[in-house]
């Protein structure tokens, strides 16, 4: 479905590099099909031009109406200005993907003031690697079809969920926000194991692979994390003792903590976008 496709990223920041990058990778997009806008930065254009060979535009509104799938991935706060360039010159053969935390379909769809498909989209960063986790929801106008194209797109670059749209602010807190609280493990484990004497440049590898490792037995052997943590703490073990500190610091409450107030500032990212546009009207 996606062969000769074209793609029109507005906004060229990290989610789009990663896409980019994630799906050229493939093969199943060439860099001749991938145009890229920004608001005002060049230089970015371009980089992206002179490393990946896609296509640089300044006309955004005659860009639009003739790509075939419109990536909205500026923030939140810069979707009307990005909506009012394009207001009118999108149809309904064509779709939208949004990856903008927090913006509903339907704010989207007024703006472009036609009935345009949009999906909704929260992929991560790790679509540069072709491991993202991606959550979809379709807009009131999309067809099936049009979401299968979506889903596609984002299958190329790894996992996809297709769910009510109110649950995409949660999914934003779980998973579009999640590499960086894995990052920010990952660099508390490095600091850790240098304080325990281990020099950077061999703790990294250690935590990488315990990483992966993590990872991979999560995948493959379908046991609960419960199992598997229990399989490696031996009773009164080392094991015990750097989990029991993690309790004493709260370690699964303040997960639970981070994740829902990332969700809720989701929702505050859409409410605060929406009072605006009542505003304006
Ligand atoms: N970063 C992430 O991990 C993820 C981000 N997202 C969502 O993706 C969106 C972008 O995030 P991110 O890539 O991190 O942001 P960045 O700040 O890296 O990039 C945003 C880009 O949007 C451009 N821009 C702003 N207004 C316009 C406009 N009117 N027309 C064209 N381009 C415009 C900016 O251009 P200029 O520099 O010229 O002003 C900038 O290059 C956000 O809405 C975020 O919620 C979703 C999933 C993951
Ligand atoms: O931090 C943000 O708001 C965006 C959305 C998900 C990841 N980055």
């Amino acid at each position: 479905m996606l062969d000769g496709k074209t793609f029109f990223f507005i906004g060229a920041g990290n989610i789009c590099e990663s896409m980019i990058k994630g799906l050229l990778s493939t093969g199943s997009v060439r860099p001749g099909e991938v145009r890229v806008a920004n608001r005002s930065n060049q230089e970015r254009l371009t980089f992206l031009r002179n490393y990946y060979g896609i296509v640089p535009v300044q006309d955004k509104k005659a860009m639009a109406a003739a790509s075939d799938v419109i990536i909205l991935a500026m923030k939140p706060q810069d979707v009307f200005a990005a909506l009012t360039e394009l207001n009118g010159c999108i149809g309904k053969n064509q779709l939208v993907i949004s990856v903008l935390a927090g913006v509903p379909t339907a704010l989207i769809e007024e703006g472009l003031s036609c009935e345009v498909a949009v999906v909704r989209a929260m992929p991560n960063t790790s679509c540069a690697v072709l491991e993202s986790a991606t959550g979809l929801s379709r807009g009131r106008y999309t067809t099936p079809e049009q979401l299968a194209l979506a889903e596609e797109i984002f299958r190329l670059m790894g996992e996809v969920v297709v769910v009510e749209e109110h649950l995409l602010d949660a999914v934003t807190g779980l998973s579009g926000s999640g590499p960086a609280y894995i990052y920010y493990l990952v660099e508390a484990m490095e600091k850790a194991g240098e304080a325990a004497g281990i020099p950077r440049e061999l703790a990294r590898p250690l935590v990488l692979k315990t990483l992966m490792g993590a990872a991979k037995m999560l995948m493959e052997t379908g046991e609960q994390p419960e199992v598997l943590r229990q399989q490696v703490t031996s009773p009164n073990g080392t094991t015990m003792a750097g989990l029991n500190e993690l309790n004493k610091g709260n370690f699964q409450p303040l997960i639970r903590r981070a994740i829902l107030r990332a969700t809720q500032r989701s929702k505050e990212l859409g409410k605060i976008i929406i009072d605006r546009q009542l505003a304006n009207q």
